[in-house]
């Protein structure tokens, strides 16, 4: 797979940056942590009740050696010496409420931070659908679907990861740290010293396993990527491996793939197994230090039995944190990531603004002109150098060209899929850039090739332009394009399941039905990206019928890739390189010696092949 690729980038792994590659690195974390702050402050308070109950939780922890050493060096000769047994009932009592305390406020903060975490995600699961759905196609078409699906999938699952456990552990482990340190330093310095001491291979060894960590997950999470995106595009591209018996080349290319997820795992493994180990070794070396240097000092009468029991206890616990600080460094790294792509996403603009001060068109005739217009994609060359172009209201337009010589583009700057460089789209004499979004949508109504079903019921799918119109009204407009009957015969009639067996669609049957939605829409001006078979062959005689109906009474403009339809227009437009080099009548360019002369001729010559009379 060669780097940077669509596919590549689609499933790039969360731990590397690829959206942000040119932008500043600062400019990137304010972004991110803007984000961040705005996903918390509707959260605060709980967030803060959650910080509270976690420092408790700690305190409780921390105060358990302290109180066995209370217990051992007071309580036990007060009840020796003198009798008096309410020492160590108070130590024993106290030992026990601060463990079921704490264990209580474990609880609770588990408790409080899912109820934070989910409300974050919650929040921005919304946040992310809302804005890429208002995003213009021009991002659609630059962002692929992909990587959109890792916005919405591992990058929230990244930060979802952190939030639900990473976040209190890191606090849990910090704060269990310094209050086990400061407690030690403050019951026995000279003990204290001793952890102090032993500190300063377990950060060498925590920074030694961050950086290898850090290298092997990246490595990992490539491979990971690398395995499900040869996946995908094996299997999406099943058709053409199984016609051209590419089976054992992508099974070999696979398994090498997978090896190599597998390698990369097994050493991130043998990593997380070596930090594990250096930190017990730490631990249980600093255990026996404390042990050794107090014993001793026991021996001399230099230090309480209780107090070396309490050190011993606050040795061993010092080192268990970082394990876990340790472990949730890659999350914290993975979730910093996501954070980043996921502001970069929601920092997005439409790159077609809603009007600031929108006109109200309720009423459209459907006069489109394109007044001296110009238009590239993004930075790109000019598509349109220079279109100018009246179609009068009720005109039906048939756009002929080569392939890439800017149909759809004229098409999609009409439905003001994107907006002209220079120019003017006008409908009905009014700039559409200044035409209320709703009103725009409502008059213009774009019906591409894919002809795209959205899950749930045939009735649902026609009524999508118009989702309050009765059931007779989309059985009139199912009629009136001729798709009425091979609804009716379907197992559930309007209420089948496009998605369930009895409701799959041929293609041209889908294209009957986005007939039927955009009939039931009834805008003033349709535009229609025409199905690319090129043949007429007699089973598309009823689209064809069902186009006529559609298109009568409106302004239409095709893209026509049949005879029957460019002959069925009012006009036709022959476009190449983005300029209009043929308009006229089709029975007058036919007859003409232009280049849709020519395309007549040599349409007329597959039709005679492929049904020779
Ligand atoms: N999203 C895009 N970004 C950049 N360039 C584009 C984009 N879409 C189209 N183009 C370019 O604009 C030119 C015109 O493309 P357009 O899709 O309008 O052609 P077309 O006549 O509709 O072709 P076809 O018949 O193959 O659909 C082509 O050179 C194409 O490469």
């Amino acid at each position: 797979m060669s780097a940077g690729t669509g596919a590549d980038r689609a499933a790039a792994p969360r731990g590397t940056v690829t959206d942000d590659e040119r932008e500043d690195p600062r400019a990137v974390r304010r972004r991110s942590l803007r984000l961040l702050g705005s996903l918390i402050r509707p959260v605060a308070g709980p967030a803060w009740w959650t910080v509270a109950l976690v420092v408790l939780a700690q305190l409780a922890a921390v105060a358990g050696p302290a109180l066995v050493a209370f217990g051992i060096d007071s309580a036990l000769p007060a009840l020796a010496d003198d009798d008096d047994a309410a020492p160590l009932v108070l130590a024993a009592g106290t030992y026990l409420v601060l463990a079921l305390g704490g264990g209580l406020l474990s609880a609770q903060v588990v408790r409080a931070s899912a109820r934070v975490s989910q409300a974050i995600l919650l929040d921005l699961r919304g946040r992310l659908f809302r804005h890429t759905q208002r995003l213009s196609l021009e991002f659609h078409e630059r962002y692929t679907s992909g990587r959109i699906i890792s916005r919405q999938t591992s990058d929230t699952d990244a930060l979802r990861e952190l939030l639900d456990g990473g976040v209190t552990t890191l606090a849990s482990s910090g704060l269990a740290m310094v209050f086990t340190a400061a407690s030690l330093v403050w019951l026995d310095p000279r003990s204290g010293l001793v952890l102090l001491v032993a500190v300063v291979p377990g950060v060498l060894l925590t920074r030694w396993f961050q950086i290898r960590s850090q290298r092997q997950y990246r490595l990992n999470r490539t491979a990971a990527a690398r395995v499900i995106v040869r996946f995908v595009e094996t299997m999406t591209g099943i058709r053409a491996v199984q016609a051209f018996r590419r089976e054992g080349r992508a099974d070999a290319v696979y398994g090498a793939e997978a090896e190599d997820y597998r390698r990369t795992t097994a050493e991130a493994i043998r990593v997380n197994g070596v930090f594990d180990t250096g930190l017990t070794l730490i631990g249980n070396v600093t255990v026996a230090a404390v042990l050794l240097v107090g014993g001793l000092r026991v021996l001399d009468d230099g230090l309480e039995v209780g107090v070396l029991v309490a050190a011993v206890l606050y040795a061993r616990r010092f080192f268990q944190p970082l394990a876990q600080i340790g472990m949730f460094y890659n999350s914290f790294q993975s979730a910093t990531a996501a954070l980043e792509k996921l502001s970069a996403l929601l920092a997005e603009e439409p790159t077609v603004p809603d009007p600031a001060e929108p006109v109200a068109l309720p009423r459209v005739r459907g006069d489109v002109r394109f007044a001296d217009v110009e238009f590239g994609y993004g930075a790109g060359p000019s598509v349109l150098p220079a279109m100018d172009l009246h179609v009068p209201a009720g005109q039906s337009l048939a756009l002929v060209g080569e392939t890439g010589a800017g149909k759809s583009t004229i098409a999609k700057l009409l439905a003001r899929f994107y907006d002209v460089r220079t120019g003017a789209v006008l409908l009905d004499g009014v700039d559409v850039r200044r035409i209320d979004p709703t009103d725009l949508r409502r008059a213009v109504v774009m019906v591409t090739q894919e002809a795209y079903l959205f899950s749930g019921s045939i009735a649902a799918n026609i009524a999508l332009g118009r989702p309050d119109a009765s059931r007779e009204e989309i059985e009139a407009a199912a009629r009136a394009v001729g798709v009425h009957e091979l609804v009716a015969a379907m197992p559930q009639g309007y209420d089948t399941d496009v998605d369930k067996r009895g409701g799959r669609l041929s293609a041209g049957q889908r294209q009957l039905v986005s007939f039927a939605r955009a009939f039931l829409a009834d805008p003033a001006v349709l535009i229609l990206d025409e199905a690319t078979s090129s043949l007429d062959v007699p089973g598309e005689a009823l689209v064809q019928r069902g186009l006529r109906t559609l298109l009568a009474g409106r302004t239409a403009v095709v893209i026509a890739h049949r005879l029957s339809t460019v002959m069925g227009s009012d006009r036709v437009l022959v476009v190449d390189g983005g300029r209009v080099v043929e308009d006229g009548s089709p029975a007058e360019l036919a007859a003409g010696d232009g280049r849709f002369a020519e395309l007549y001729a040599d349409w007329q010559a597959t039709l005679t092949a492929s049904h020779p009379t």
